[in-house]
This record gives structure tokens, C-alpha cells and sequence, in this order.
């Protein structure tokens, strides 16, 4: 074949191709009109009869070079595309996307801007045990000029007859020695019927792995003013964890913290799997400040250090770890929480490692 016959064939190929895109766009205009009628008549937008007739109509009329099961084919990815075309923009883009809103979304916590680019550390106990107890942690995260405090009071242990936390009592522990030092309250919350009062204590309430799909609490966090601190879940996908927090905004309250906490897998040398690479999947595909919870990701004190420098590396707003003034006599994660020296370690190696960054 002469090169200038090529050049005719294709001259007409892309003709048709310019008509097959008005036609198809002629026909997605339809098919919203047909989605708009739908809508006001609350019938479904899928219609598996019509369908059919259309892939019948084809049988019927293809003539060939293309196989009637080809012909078919197209027409399904057409169907798919136009049921795509009906969709409302909630259901297209996320409110939580980046594509619905592509500025940071900041949450600001007694003084700390999370999602500003400047980063913070989320410091405490993993339980609540006693006021003395929860006393010394703050006192030496005052010292290192910390804000925000975590510390569990309802505890969801893997084992009922575990440390199950002081539930009321530990709330009020917190917030008791928070005000004492000016610190910002992270607490988590297993019940919707607690939401309510829990806003009287915490600053930031904390909905825990265990719970990243339990709707009803969901639903209830994203009615209230309060800022919400999502861990993701122990097997959830990114997508999964991404409408949880989803199931948050669409009541009202954007206020929301994505929290990495490890993932499982197969591997057994540290607790959960650290899905580092999830930091910048959920900064990207989200407006949500994004922390890393180094202690339950790990389970390793050892692991503390380097896993905190490569989630600040990697663009996390803030690094959680647990930190005990006696960790071996701690109710809950003993192997696993920093003692004051060994936090005070960390705290000044940190602060090297992120003015170097910066
Ligand atoms: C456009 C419609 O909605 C959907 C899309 C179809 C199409 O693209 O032809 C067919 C059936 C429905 O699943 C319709 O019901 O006619």
C-alpha cells in the first residue's frame, strides 16, 4: 500500500471518528435527559430490560466485520459510561476528594494546625490508669512544649477480660490534667450514645480502628462540632477508609483526621504493617491532614524513632505515639510505650530530624 493511500484510510477513519464523537455525546445528552426523568419519577437509573433490548437490537441489526458478541461488548462499556453520566456529583467526586475541594482542609486543636504544613506530635498514655499517672506524661509533654494529648478511657481490647479502661472516670482524668497543663484532649469513643457527653471532655474525639466502619458511630461524629480523628481500619482498603471518613462529611462535619495505624498482613515482626505509602495515596486523593500512629503500627519501641522520620519524610501532619511513666507496669500495650527519658529521646531527635527538613 502506497503511503498516500494510508494517508486517505486514516483521513477517513478520523472522519468517522469525529462523527462518532458527536453521535456518542449526542447520546449521552439524551441519556441524562432520560436520568433527569428517572430522578423525579424514583426509578432506578440501572435497567437491565432496556439493556437487553439494545444488545437484541444489535444481534438484529449488525451486519458484520464486527462479531455480534463484539458489537455487544462496545454497547455494555456505553451503558456503563452513560449509568456513569446519570450519577449525581456526590457519588462522582467525594466530598472528602481532593477533586471536590483542592485546598488543605486545616483542623485547628488547642493551638495546633493540622493539615498547615507545619507538623505536630500527638504524645500519651494508651490507657488511662490514674491522675498521677496521666500527670507525668503531661507534665513532660508540657516541658517539650506539646499541645495535644491522646489517652484511652473506653478501651476496645481484643480480649474481654482485658483492662477494658475507666470509661467516664478517664474522660474526666484527662480533662482534668489537660487544663493543669494546657493540653488538647484525644480520646476515643466505642458508643454513639456516648458522643454527646464525651464533647463536655474531648477535643478531638477518636474513632478507632475497630470501629472505622461502625456507621451508626460514623453518622453520629458528623453531626456534632467536634473534630474526628479516623483511624483506619485493621484490613481496610484506602478506598475503604476513605468513605468511612466520607460517611463523617456527609453529615456536616468536615473536621476530620485520617490516621494511619498499620495494617494486616502476613508479617509477624512487628504488630501491623506500616502502609507508609498511604500517607501520600490519602494527601492526594484527599483534603484531610493525615497522621501516622508509629506505636500501634509497629509494636516495637525500637521502631518508634525510624518510622516517625519516615512518616514527617513522607508528608504526615503529625506522628501519635504512646508514652508511659512506667511502661512495663502499664494495663495495656506495655511492650510498645516510651518511659519519660526514652520519650524525651525521641522527642529532641525529632526535632532535629524535621529542622533539617524544613
Ligand atoms: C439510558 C437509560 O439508562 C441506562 C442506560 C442505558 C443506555 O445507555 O442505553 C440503558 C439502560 C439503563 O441501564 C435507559 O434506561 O434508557
Amino acid at each position: 500500500m502506497s503511503e498516500q493511500k494510508l494517508d486517505q484510510l486514516r483521513q477517513k477513519v478520523d472522519e468517522i471518528n469525529l462523527q462518532l464523537i458527536e453521535l456518542l455525546n449526542e447520546r449521552g445528552k439524551v441519556v441524562q435527559e432520560i436520568g433527569k426523568e428517572k430522578i423525579k419519577h424514583g426509578i432506578n437509573r440501572f435497567d437491565p430490560e432496556r439493556e437487553r433490548e439494545v444488545l437484541n437490537m444489535v444481534a438484529d441489526y449488525n451486519k458484520g466485520p464486527f462479531e455480534t458478541s463484539t458489537m455487544q461488548h462496545m454497547f455494555k462499556t456505553i451503558f456503563q459510561a452513560s449509568l456513569e453520566l446519570q450519577e449525581d456529583d456526590h457519588r462522582k467526586a467525594l466530598l472528602v476528594s481532593r477533586k471536590m475541594k483542592a485546598e488543605n482542609t486545616i483542623v485547628n486543636v488547642n493551638g495546633e494546625a493540622l493539615g498547615s504544613g507545619k507538623q505536630t506530635f500527638i504524645m500519651g498514655p494508651c490507657a488511662v490508669e490514674s491522675v498521677d499517672q496521666v500527670r507525668a506524661v503531661a507534665k513532660a509533654m508540657k516541658e517539650q512544649g506539646l499541645k495535644l494529648m491522646r489517652g484511652g478511657a473506653f478501651k476496645p481490647r481484643t480480649s474481654p477480660y482485658d483492662f477494658q479502661g475507666l470509661g467516664l472516670e478517664g474522660l474526666q482524668i484527662l480533662r482534668k490534667v489537660a487544663d493543669e497543663y494546657g493540653l488538647g484532649v484525644i480520646s476515643e469513643i466505642l458508643n454513639p450514645n456516648d458522643v454527646e457527653m464525651a464533647l463536655e471532655y474531648v477535643d478531638v474525639i477518636q474513632i478507632g480502628a475497630r470501629n472505622m466502619q461502625n456507621f451508626d458511630l460514623l453518622r453520629t461524629v458528623g453531626k456534632v462540632n467536634k473534630p474526628v480523628l479516623l483511624k483506619r481500619g485493621l484490613a481496610a482498603t484506602i478506598e475503604e477508609f476513605i468513605n468511612a471518613a466520607e460517611y463523617i462529611i456527609t453529615q456536616g462535619n468536615d473536621q476530620i483526621i485520617l490516621c494511619e495505624r498499620g495494617i494486616r498482613t502476613y508479617e509477624k515482626a512487628t504488630r501491623n504493617t506500616l502502609d507508609i505509602s498511604a500517607v501520600p495515596i490519602l494527601k492526594k486523593e484527599t483534603h484531610l491532614p493525615v497522621i501516622v500512629d508509629v506505636t500501634h503500627s509497629t509494636g516495637r519501641r525500637d521502631l518508634l524513632l525510624p518510622t516517625a522520620k519516615a512518616a514527617i519524610a513522607i508528608g504526615a501532619d503529625a506522628v501519635m505515639a504512646e508514652v508511659h511513666p512506667d511502661p512495663a507496669v502499664a494495663l495495656s500495650d506495655a511492650a510498645q510505650q516510651m518511659n519519660i527519658p526514652q520519650f524525651n529521646e525521641f522527642m529532641n531527635e525529632m526535632k532535629s530530624f524535621t529542622a533539617k527538613l524544613s
